[in-house]
């Protein structure tokens, strides 16, 4: 199949960070998607073309002069006139009619071929790409065998052992032509399941169906829209030459089984050969030129898809105030001998997290901290289930409001991170999808963990952008990423991980990637939502600044294990731990500044 099926073409582009001015953009991106396509010329003429192809194929009875096998022996090779338009073939049959009713049955062979392809290929694409394991492996494996096929050879093969049936050749042409979809969007979806937006969107508690449908649909949908056209021009092509060859059904009109006939008279009539081969070559055409003018359509704006349905289960969207005065605090969170392994293919399995304790109580900001590489984000992971691929918790147990949370189904677990838990992850630019609005990011979440209406997600998603201090939150909520600061992202992540209204806020380096005026804002704004939510906040860092000016408590991890535990005053202050004070030396903040600098020679002569 390899030589016979098109290449993958390449993923759509992603929106440039400095594209266009803000203005521009929103002006390209107005409209729906037929406006968007038939303002491209090339794009309305080549659908203008094959909607008159497809009305003229599905209107046959109506307009064909006569019926495509009626001949009359006398008229053979006459030529146009007006009752027969385009003139009688070589069995005194009339031509246009042939063309029309064969136009049905090529295009509706196509049409077959296409969707079992699609069926076959798109989702297991899909699945395979986002899922990887052992589906992944089989059905590489399987596809690597059929596209080592010769289609043409298969095709023949299938005829002799099926029979002259066009429609059954066009399912194994289908079959044929599905690898070529499964390894496009398989490929797409490896890429883009690697994307932070897709791990934010897991943690802010969308479930794999609804991730898949938002945020890989939309990358994938480009890809497949060019390959459908290439594979019906492969599938018309195909069929054509089978045909052509004699070994198609033989029976029925095909502009195929009429080029075979035409060439059988070429010396006579060449002007046979035109109409199906004008009727191949426009139909092809136009479907490569519609292809390429869909994608441009598509690309221009990448918005939810239309009409979102009413959601199933309405669940009374949580208030955005402070929460009534506790009485004494019990541990939100609390991990006890947590130990987090990853199995190797090649050895025995990997502990990188050895026994962590570890309690977050509410309204404390407890600080993870430890070297690059200490086991804080695979701890932090443990807590959310979101171990990436290969790692488990291998003992141990996480308590979130008294709620064992090891062992849990992924159903259970997503509910408690859409709702209890919320996650502020490292780098605020990559977890924001391209393809979508601020305003679309956070509405689109809160309608499916919340079951609100989109007008009341709209509302709320207004107010935490108010809460999170964004000037103008109404043109915010228009804008794309590339069209925000990196401090504003951080704070459309924090609203975003607000919205469910979060007992426990775990907040992954939330600063790292922030200049320091930036990163002040951002803590502020963490102590603020701590102190009238009376949040519980799990703030992993390698930074003791932060932890000195915004935590409660610290746990200071080394090597997987917590070496100290204690108040941010004590460890800081008055550390136990000889790998805490080796920390706290590596901060250069209380060193003596250095001396300024000095020519060579003035040196030595002061010395
Ligand atoms: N996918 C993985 N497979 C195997 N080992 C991993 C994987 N991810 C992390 N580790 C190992 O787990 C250990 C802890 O990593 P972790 O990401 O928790 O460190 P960290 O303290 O959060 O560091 P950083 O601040 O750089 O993110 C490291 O030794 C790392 O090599």
């Amino acid at each position: 199949m390899s030589d016979n099926l098109p290449a993958d073409p390449a993923p759509p582009p992603r929106p440039a960070p400095d594209s266009a001015p803000a203005s521009d953009t929103r002006a390209a991106v107005r409209g729906g998607l037929p406006r968007r396509l038939l303002r491209n010329p090339l794009g309305a003429a080549s659908a203008g073309v094959l909607l008159l192809l497809v009305v003229a194929v599905l209107l046959a009875p109506l307009i064909a002069p006569q019926a495509p096998d009626a001949s009359a022996l006398g008229a053979a090779f006459e030529g146009p006139s007006a009752a027969h338009p385009l003139g009688m073939d070589s069995a005194g049959r009339d031509i246009l009619s042939r063309l029309l009713y064969g136009g049905r049955n090529t295009l509706g062979g196509a049409l077959i071929a296409l969707g079992v392809a699609l069926a076959l290929g798109v989702p297991t694409g899909l699945y395979a790409g986002y899922r990887a394991g052992w589906f992944d492996s089989a059905a590489n494996w399987a596809v690597n065998l059929v596209m080592a096929l010769p289609a043409m050879v298969v095709l023949l093969a299938s005829r002799a052992i099926l029979g002259p049936n066009v429609w059954v050749l066009m399912i194994v042409l289908g079959v044929l032509a599905a690898p070529s979809f499964f390894r496009l969007v398989r490929g797409i979806v490896a890429n883009v399941r690697k994307e932070l937006y897709v791990d934010a969107a897991k943690v802010s508690g969308l479930s794999d169906a609804r991730i898949v449908g938002r945020h890989i649909l939309i990358v994938v949908r480009g890809p497949v829209i060019i390959q459908v056209a290439l594979v019906a021009g492969i599938a018309i092509g195909l069929q054509a030459g089978l045909e052509f060859l004699g070994v198609g059904s033989g029976s029925s009109a095909t502009w195929g089984a009429m080029l075979n006939e035409a060439f059988q008279n070429i010396q006579r009539a060449p002007l046979l050969m035109l109409w199906p081969g004008l009727a191949l070559g426009i139909t092809n055409g136009a479907l490569v030129l519609l292809a390429g003018a869909l994608r441009d359509a598509l690309e221009e704006r990448g918005g939810p898809p239309a009409g979102g349905r009413s959601p199933r289960r309405a669940r009374p969207a949580p208030v955005l105030e402070a929460p009534a005065e506790a009485g004494p605090r019990s541990p939100l969170l609390s991990v006890r001998g947590l130990t987090v392994v990853y199995d190797r293919p090649d050895g025995p399995p990997k502990q990188v997290v050895h026994g962590v304790d570890l309690d977050v109580a509410p309204g404390e900001i407890v600080g993870l901290v430890g070297e690059s590489g200490s086991g804080k984000s695979q701890t932090a992971f443990s807590v959310l289930g979101i171990l990436p691929e290969g790692g488990r918790i291998g003992s141990g147990s996480v308590t979130v409001n008294g709620r064992e949370t090891v062992g849990l189904p992924e159903r259970e677990h997503r509910t408690l991170r859409g709702g209890t838990i919320a996650y502020v992850p490292q780098e605020p630019m990559s977890n924001l999808d391209p393809a979508f609005t601020i305003g679309s990011q956070l509405i689109e979440p809160m309608r499916h963990v919340l079951g609100i209406t989109r007008k009341e997600a709209r509302t709320r998603a207004l107010d935490l952008l108010r809460l999170v201090e964004i000037p103008s939150p109404e043109r915010t909520m228009r804008l794309y990423p590339h069209e925000i600061s990196g401090g504003m992202a951080q704070r459309v992540l924090i609203a975003g991980a607000m919205s469910c209204d979060p007992e426990l806020l775990i907040a992954d380096e939330p600063t790292t990637a922030l200049d320091v005026v930036v990163q002040a804002e951002v803590l502020e704004l963490l102590r603020r939502l701590q102190r009238d939510r009376g949040l519980g906040v799990l703030l992993v860092t390698h930074n003791l600044g932060v932890v000195a000016d915004l935590c409660d408590r610290v746990a200071v991890m080394s090597a997987g294990r917590i070496v100290e535990t204690g108040t941010a005053e004590q460890v800081v202050h008055a550390p136990r731990d000889p790998y805490t004070r080796s920390l706290l030396e590596a901060v250069l903040d209380d060193a003596p500044p250095r001396e300024p600098w000095q020519p060579r020679e003035a040196r030595s002569t002061t010395v």
